[in-house]
């Protein structure tokens, strides 16, 4: 299939390298917010910044081709997007992160906030860490991780900063030289701590997961998630 790359950095790079492994090829690479003719492309794949992904994906939708977002720091205009995909019979996912293991850590955070709702004893908190050219924090996976302990116990919001309250759930976000991403969630009591905790090696694991989205889509129409791609939880 023929793809857009929107963002040829770090992620489009790495994406890149995947797709044409995978038989693809690459038509579009946009670096900056120039005009591009989307339409030459099946899909477009989104690794931009948090300040260009909600006009690259609804350029995409507007042109009626499929797009795959990764970028992360922009999700006050997710709902618009998820409008904008409806009006106009597109298709769309975002996914904070599109590591298989990532995603299967989301299922296990979600069976652990179960299993913890009612013990009052422990208190949650969470880490990630990463590069320090990161431009966003907390990270996006840092904040799944979080929606998925509020839907499955009494917490009601996260807050970036450590310390711990009874409706919210700290989230510490460290930048440290070279690091792909690593996730953690604790439950400290006062006898024990219980620890989840997903560390990327390098970024291949996300690139790959956005080039089987990308793979996925190209029959549907909808908004869908990493969940629907994979099949899990
Ligand atoms: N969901 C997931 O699995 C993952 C998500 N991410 C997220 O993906 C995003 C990109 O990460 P990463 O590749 O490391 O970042 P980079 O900074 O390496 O790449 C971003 C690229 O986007 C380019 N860019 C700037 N403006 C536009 C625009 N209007 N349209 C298209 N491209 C543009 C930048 O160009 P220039 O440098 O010239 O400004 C840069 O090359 C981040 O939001 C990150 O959090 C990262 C890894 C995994
Ligand atoms: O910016 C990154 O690098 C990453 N961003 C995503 C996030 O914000 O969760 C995913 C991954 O952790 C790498």
């Amino acid at each position: 299939m023929k793809i857009a790359l929107l963002g040829y950095g770090r992620m489009g790079k790495e994406i890149e390298k995947i797709a044409i492994s995978r038989g693809h090829e690459i038509v579009i690479r946009k670096d900056v917010d120039d005009t591009i003719d989307i339409s030459l492309a099946d899909v477009a794949i989104d690794f931009s910044i948090p300040d260009a992904a909600f006009k690259n994906i609804s350029n995409c939708i507007n042109n009626n081709v499929p797009v795959i977002s990764g970028t992360t720091g922009w999700l006050d205009n997710y709902k618009d997007a998820v409008a904008l995909c409806e009006e106009k019979k597109g298709a769309f996912i975002y996914a904070s992160n599109y590591s298989v293991g990532v995603n299967i850590f989301f299922e296990l955070n979600k069976q652990l906030a179960k299993m913890m709702a009612t013990l009052e004893d422990y208190n949650i908190s969470m880490e990630e860490i990463h590069h320090t050219k990161k431009l966003d924090a907390p990270s996006g996976t840092a904040i799944t991780l979080a929606e998925g302990v509020i839907e499955n116990s009494s917490k009601k919001n996260w807050e970036l900063g450590a310390i711990s309250s009874e409706e919210n759930i700290p989230i510490v976000a460290k930048r440290i030289p070279d690091v792909p991403g690593t996730h953690t969630v604790w439950y400290n009591s006062e006898v024990d701590t219980i620890e989840i905790k997903h560390t990327a090696h390098n970024r291949k694991g996300f690139a790959l997961g956005a080039v089987i989205a990308a793979e996925w889509i190209l029959d549907k129409t909808g908004v869908f998630t990493m969940k629907d791609v994979l099949n899990i939880g």
